[in-house]
């Protein structure tokens, strides 16, 4: 019946699983191939659930600008609902007064441009560290394996800012890595047509066990630290970390709260702040130094930069960083040409019609992020990592300019977007500054592999780990 109204143009189906032979292991892609043939506006049915893919600036601006409050909600799954504590969260909870409330306090106790560069300590001392480790491989000539390092970092600053203690041990990422597995894909009982042969599916594959084995982990991990917080005889800390924050508000509940803040709404909101933000640094990152290490005259304009800014100081501040702009404009490229979440997923509220097609409510909707930084109409050379292009441009990823959108736009846009570039830029510096790189075993630049891997995750990241040869500087 849908179709008979104006529904959005879709490639031929199968029975029973629609259009998801056609997804392939990198969606974004395959989408992006399949938007060329059926249009910026399509329809897919995944099972019984039916998508819209948006693949184009104007159509990107009509839903997240235009129609936002009427496509703000997010898709919910068996799975989001367990791991966000049944939508307590921010990201995907639905457009309610709770999560107007929730995002606000987050946005002013956490994300604030004051409160981001309050953290600068942090950052500091984590980068140092990771400095510091890469520096013991570059006094033995040895290959560093700068996703891993990336990954350690970023962990680092996000445990110091919601848990207030540096990571120890292993097995986080790995546990993150699961969350998002199982977030990232769907059961059977969502998409299979036939109600209960889904669920019996589920059941037999054992996703259900692992879905309570990983939130049980998720969920034990948290309440430990909430509990250490709570413990009286914890010595007072320097700077209060999300946890005590949130803690104080639940016991006071008071301003700037309206909503009551338990043990599983701050549980819900780690989960947000770990599943978001750590990946998403790290992934560009190690995007930004493989792009680098591909060309490496960018590589030395950019050193350049840094090191006649910097001087002999041997030491990068985050203030150094401002007056950096080469550097901003390889994070601006990065984030164009490698969006770490490729597909902003939303759920339509009410009815409305983008160039005349239905949107009906409740429909899934996913923008292609990804196929949009790189559309010929607006960026020349699509495919070229060329960071000079935003020198005389005022693109920016704040949400303004549909055709750059690593972070989302409208309602919904990432509210860690400051505390995100701050740690990639100011890692990315000191990479720059303390280092020249090599590639290992005598590569050539033209073969270092770029291919990129989702692995059923909501981010996309480098299919093979980066691996460089440092070589220490000395100014
Ligand atoms: C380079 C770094 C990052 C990138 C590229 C990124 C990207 C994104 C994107 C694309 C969205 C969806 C926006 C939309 O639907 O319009 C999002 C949402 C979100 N991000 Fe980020 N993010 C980054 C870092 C962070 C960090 C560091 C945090 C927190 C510590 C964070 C927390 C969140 C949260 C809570 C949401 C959900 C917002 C909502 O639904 O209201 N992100 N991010």
């Amino acid at each position: 019946n849908k179709r008979k109204c104006n529904f959005p143009p879709s490639p031929p189906k199968i029975p029973i699983i629609g259009n998801l032979h056609q997804l392939g292991k990198l969606p974004h892609k395959s989408l992006w191939r399949l938007s060329q043939l059926y249009g910026p506006i399509m329809s897919l049915s995944l099972g019984r659930i039916e998508i819209i893919i948006i693949s184009s600036v104007e159509t990107a601006r009509a839903l997240l600008k235009n129609h936002d409050l009427q496509s703000c909600n997010r898709p919910q799954t068996h799975a989001i609902k367990k791991f966000s504590y049944n939508f307590l969260d921010i990201a995907f909870s639905p457009c309610s007064d709770y999560w107007r409330e929730i995002r606000k306090i987050c946005m002013l106790e956490f994300f604030s441009m004051k409160r981001v560069l309050s953290y600068e300590p942090i950052r500091e001392q984590e980068v140092g560290l990771f400095i510091e480790s890469i520096s013991q491989s570059a006094s033995c000539g040895a290959v560093v394996d700068l996703s891993e390092k990336s990954i350690a970092l970023t962990t680092g600053v996000i445990f110091r800012i919601a848990f207030g203690k540096q990571f120890e041990g292993d097995g986080f990422h790995e546990l993150i890595s699961e969350v998002e597995a199982l977030l990232g894909s769907y059961s059977a009982s969502e998409f299979f047509p036939v109600p209960f042969v889904g669920e019996v599916f589920d059941w037999f594959s054992g996703r259900e066990t692992r879905l309570e084995r990983v939130f049980n982990e998720m969920n034990g991990l948290f309440q430990e630290v909430i509990d250490e917080h709570l413990c009286p005889q914890r010595p007072k800390p320097e700077q209060d970390d999300i946890i005590d924050v949130l803690l104080a508000i639940s016991k006071n509940q008071v301003e700037p709260c309206s909503v009551v803040i338990t043990h599983e709404n701050i549980k819900a909101i780690l989960f947000d702040i770990f599943l978001a933000g750590l990946d998403t640094s790290s992934i560009t990152i190690v995007w930004a130094m493989a792009e680098l290490a591909k060309n490496s005259k960018l590589m030395k304009k950019a050193q350049e930069e840094i090191r006649n800014y910097v001087g002999n100081k041997r030491k990068v501040t985050e203030k150094d960083v401002e007056e950096l702009p080469y550097l901003k404009m390889i994070v601006k490229e990065t984030l164009r040409l490698h969006p770490p979440a490729p597909l902003l997923p939303r759920e339509t509220i009410s009815h409305f019609k983008i160039e005349d097609y239905n949107f009906y409510p409740k429909t899934m909707v996913q923008v292609n992020v990804w196929a949009i930084g790189r559309d010929p109409t607006y960026w020349k050379d699509p495919e070229e990592f060329l960071p000079e292009r935003f020198a005389e441009s005022s693109i920016d990823y704040k949400g303004q300019h549909f055709e750059l959108l690593p972070f989302g736009a409208g309602r919904r846009i990432c509210p860690g977007l400051n505390m995100g570039v701050k740690t990639v830029e100011f890692a990315l510096a000191n990479l720059l500054y303390h280092y020249d790189w090599k590639l290992p075993n005598g590569m050539k630049e033209e073969d270092l592999d770029m291919e990129e891997n989702s692995g059923l995750s909501l981010t996309i990241y480098k299919k093979l780990p980066l691996k460089l040869v440092p070589i220490l500087y000395h100014p």
